[in-house]
This record gives structure tokens, C-alpha cells and sequence, in this order.
């Protein structure tokens, strides 16, 4: 299945932007050895926004609310953010459940399986290799397609109690949009707290976006949720119809102007040399941030009205 590559596409995409210093992630040489990758800057900056943006998002949501906390992470692949976040934060705080399908699965699975530094953040674990399983206290990783969420419901590791954010971190957009349309509504019914955090293409029907499209369509890739979503407007349209109460939406280029801090815009500058800035501001009118939330975790959140930042 074409969809499973996607998630090499972007640890590739991690792996350059970490070998340049824009991400700190000590634990992706566990899951990618060849270092050998280089990505055009551009492609480093937008990774690098992307990552930035979800961590804020996230840390926020983890630093703010008392007790237990969880994180759904959706087509979660060899994402690293639960490692990086176990370093930081105290192991009984926070629960991340992985969902993706089950190669995807296996293959993050035997890379834990064979690194003891990784191994020893999990606390007390069972890995079932075979089977693509990792249960742990704080970090469950679960071969699971995500369309079956409205009709089975979620693996039981799931609490529908916890105050949760559901990532997705570029999968949702290769569901139809009917199923991911489900799969959203299905967790603002379920639970009662809950944020849905996305970072996905938009503007598909311009020159780039369709270069975008049929460059994946070439590998029967196919970003299903674009043409329905395809501005900041229609994401905020898409969950507001979906019933939740409070939505942002910003692209890359509005992430980088308003919420990446100046001391961090100066580090990145100094990195690489971007000799085409119009390129980047194309790029970065193409990826959008969605972070939506119920009425309850708005409240927790302490969001102040007008302040599209989350941390107020
Ligand atoms: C572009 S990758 C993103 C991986 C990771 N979230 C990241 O950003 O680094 C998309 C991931 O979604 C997963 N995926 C696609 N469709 C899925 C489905 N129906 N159920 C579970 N996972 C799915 C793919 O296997 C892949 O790992």
C-alpha cells in the first residue's frame, strides 16, 4: 500500500532537518541510521514549522491541564515526539496511544525492540514484534486502520475520560473525506475534553498544488481530503460544521509571522541561506496548522479570545 511510504517521506524529511540543526530529536537515529539525507532549506523550514507548531501545541496542552493526559496520534508512523516528550515530562502525566497500519507498525516496533536507551523510557513494557504491539504506561503503539474508529470504536487502551488531543500529523488527508469527516465527529461525541490537532496540504487547485498532487498521484498516492478543505476558511468551515466550538487556522506562512518566536526566527535564519524567499512563501501558503477544540478543553486551555496562540 502506496500510503504506508508516505511515513518514510517524512522521517526523511525529520532526519535533514535535525542532521541542520532546526529540530533537536536525539532518538530518530534509532529509526532512520542513514544519515546521508539532505533536503532542499526550504523543505528544512517547513519541517521545521510543522514540528515547532505541534510541540507548542501539545507542550501547552501538557503543561497546562492537572493530571493524566492523552495523545491520540493518528497515522502516527516513526514519529519520535513521544520519546522526545518522555524526557521532559513525568511518565504517569501522560499517555500517547500510536495508531497506524500494521507494517508501519512492525517496522517502528523492531527499531525499540533492538535500542535499550529507547527501551528504558518506557518503564515497565510488553512488544509483541510479530503482531506490530507495544504496551507500555505511557506509550502504546497499536497496528490499527483509523477508518474503522467510527464503527468499532478505538482499542481499548483508549480513556475516553482523559483530556485528549487527537493528532494528525498528515493522515487524515488521505482518508475520503466522508471517513475523516467520522472519524472527527466520532471523538467529539465520545469524549468530553478533546482538541483535534492537524497539519495537512491545502490550496490543491493552484499550479503548486496540483504539481503537489500529481507528484504523489505518480506513486498512487492520493491526498483525498484536499479538494474539500482546500483553503484555511474551508478547515475552519469543516469543523465548526462538525459541531466543535473553537477553531484556529493558520498556514505556514501565518505560523511563522505570528507565532514562532523572533530569538528562534533568527536562529533558523542563520542555518541555511534561503535564496528564494518567494519560493518559501509558496510552500508556506500551501501547509496549514488546524487546532479545534471542544467548549471543555478551550475553557482548560484558558484560550483568550482574539489571541490565536494557544498559550495565551
Ligand atoms: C505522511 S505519514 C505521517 C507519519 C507521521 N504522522 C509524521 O508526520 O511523521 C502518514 C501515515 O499515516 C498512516 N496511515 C494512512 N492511512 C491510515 C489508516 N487508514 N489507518 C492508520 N494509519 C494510516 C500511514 O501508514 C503513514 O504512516
Amino acid at each position: 500500500m502506496e500510503v504506508l511510504e508516505t511515513d518514510l517521506d517524512a522521517l526523511r524529511c525529520r532526519m535533514s532537518a535535525t542532521k541542520m540543526g532546526y529540530i533537536d530529536d536525539p532518538y530518530i537515529q534509532y529509526f532512520l541510521p542513514r544519515r546521508s539525507i539532505h533536503k532542499p532549506p526550504i523543505i528544512n523550514r517547513g519541517t521545521y514549522v510543522r514540528t515547532w507548531s505541534i510541540d507548542h501545541v501539545l507542550e501547552n496542552f501538557l503543561s497546562k491541564l492537572e493530571g493524566k493526559k492523552q495523545i491520540i496520534s493518528l497515522g502516527a508512523g516513526t514519529d519520535t515526539r513521544a520519546f522526545r516528550f518522555l524526557t521532559k515530562l513525568p511518565k504517569e502525566s501522560i499517555k500517547f496511544i500510536e495508531l497506524d497500519l500494521y507494517p508501519n507498525c512492525v517496522r517502528k516496533i523492531q527499531s525499540i525492540a533492538k535500542q535499550e536507551a529507547l527501551q528504558a523510557m518506557l518503564g515497565v513494557y510488553t512488544i509483541d514484534a510479530k503482531k506490530g504491539i507495544l504496551l507500555s504506561e505511557s506509550l502504546d503503539i497499536l497496528p490499527f486502520d483509523i477508518r474503522r474508529i467510527p464503527e468499532t470504536g478505538l482499542p481499548e487502551r483508549a480513556n475516553q475520560g482523559l483530556p485528549t488531543i487527537v493528532l494528525s500529523e498528515c493522515c487524515l488527508c488521505y482518508l475520503e473525506p466522508k471517513e475523516a469527516n467520522s472519524i472527527c465527529q466520532w471523538f467529539r461525541e465520545r469524549f468530553s475534553c478533546v482538541g483535534i490537532l492537524v497539519y495537512e496540504p491545502i490550496q490543491g487547485m493552484d499550479s503548486f498544488g496540483k504539481m503537489m498532487k500529481s507528484n504523489l498521484a505518480s506513486r498512487g498516492i492520493y491526498l483525498k481530503t484536499l479538494d474539500s478543505y482546500n483553503t484555511v476558511e474551508d478547515q475552519e468551515k469543516r469543523f465548526t460544521d462538525n459541531g466543535f466550538q473553537h477553531t484556529t487556522v493558520l498556514d505556514f506562512a501565518a505560523l511563522e509571522r505570528e507565532w514562532i518566536p523572533e530569538t528562534e526566527k533568527k536562529r533558523i535564519a542563520k542555518i541555511e541561506m534561503l535564496d528564494e524567499l518567494e519560493e518559501w512563501d509558496l510552500l508556506a501558503k500551501h501547509y496549514c496548522l488546524v487546532f479545534t477544540t471542544t467548549h471543555s478543553l478551550y475553557e482548560k486551555l484558558n484560550l483568550q479570545k482574539g489571541n490565536d496562540q494557544p498559550n495565551g
